[in-house]
């Protein structure tokens, strides 16, 4: 049983894949804490805020309800969509083993994408497109686990002022390319976007805009 805050198509707006039609899973529950987290609502999993899969399905709007899903049952609401790829997030969704989901979505040639916070374990099936974006000193105290960048496809990192970059400076991120390593301006913010695009120059990684936010859609 996965705890779904919502599935919705669009396209992913973020980082390498970004263009390409997505269903999205968001898992409910959190413990990282991110000040500027854009997705607050999915960090309780509060029992008294289950719902039946239908009304979880039909939310159009932020809320902190969650459902109950079986990953077979998850399989069938995503062929209700068209589109062939999945990105996993949440909320953290390393709280969960997703190596039955992740199987069973690639068993059926859907190619799969993981977003975490690199605070957990990151179980999946191996062709899993893993995008870690580390929360490094946040209030819920978790470490980034060296493992999580071990795995990390590419990383994604939220920088809203200069301390942020060396925050990423400090980690081990041999194995990643330079040309994977993005930068992601917190909230849209002109300042955060002209820091991001001046380190990414001297540094030979890239920038990530929000591409769904400037879009308006989800
Ligand atoms: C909401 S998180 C969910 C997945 C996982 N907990 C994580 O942090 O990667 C998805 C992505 O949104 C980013 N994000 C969250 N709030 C943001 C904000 N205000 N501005 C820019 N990126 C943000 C996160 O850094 C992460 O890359
Ligand atoms: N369009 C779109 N792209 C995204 N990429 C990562 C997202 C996330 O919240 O994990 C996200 C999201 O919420 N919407
Ligand atoms: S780890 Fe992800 S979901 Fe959790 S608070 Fe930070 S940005 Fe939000
Ligand atoms: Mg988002």
């Amino acid at each position: 049983m996965l705890p779904i805050n919502e599935v919705f198509e669009t396209i992913q707006g973020e980082a390498c894949m970004t263009g390409t039609p997505s269903v999205f899973l968001r898992l409910q529950a959190c413990p990282v804490g991110c000040p500027w987290c854009d997705t607050k609502h999915t960090w309780a999993l509060d029992p008294a805020r289950q719902v039946a899969v239908a009304d979880m399905l039909a939310k159009t709007d932020d809320a902190d309800t969650w459902a109950a899903m079986e990953v077979d049952e998850l399989l069938a609401t995503v062929q209700a969509f068209r589109a062939r790829h999945v990105v996993i997030t949440g909320g953290e969704p390393a709280l969960y083993d997703l190596v039955p989901l992740t199987t069973l979505l690639i068993a059926h040639s859907y190619s799969v994408q993981i977003e975490t916070s690199g605070t957990h374990p990151i179980r999946v099936h191996p062709d899993t497109w893993v995008t870690v974006s580390p929360k490094l000193d946040m209030p819920g105290g978790l470490p980034v686990l060296p493992e999580a960048l071990a795995r990390a496809n590419e990383v994604k990192h939220p920088v809203g002022k200069p301390a942020d970059v060396e925050r990423l400076l400090g980690l081990d991120l041999g194995r990643v390319p330079r040309s994977l390593i993005w930068l992601q301006p917190i909230s849209q913010s002109p300042k955060a976007t002209a820091l991001c695009v001046d380190e990414a120059t001297r540094h030979g990684w890239r920038v990530s805009i929000q591409t769904h936010k400037f879009l308006g859609v989800r």
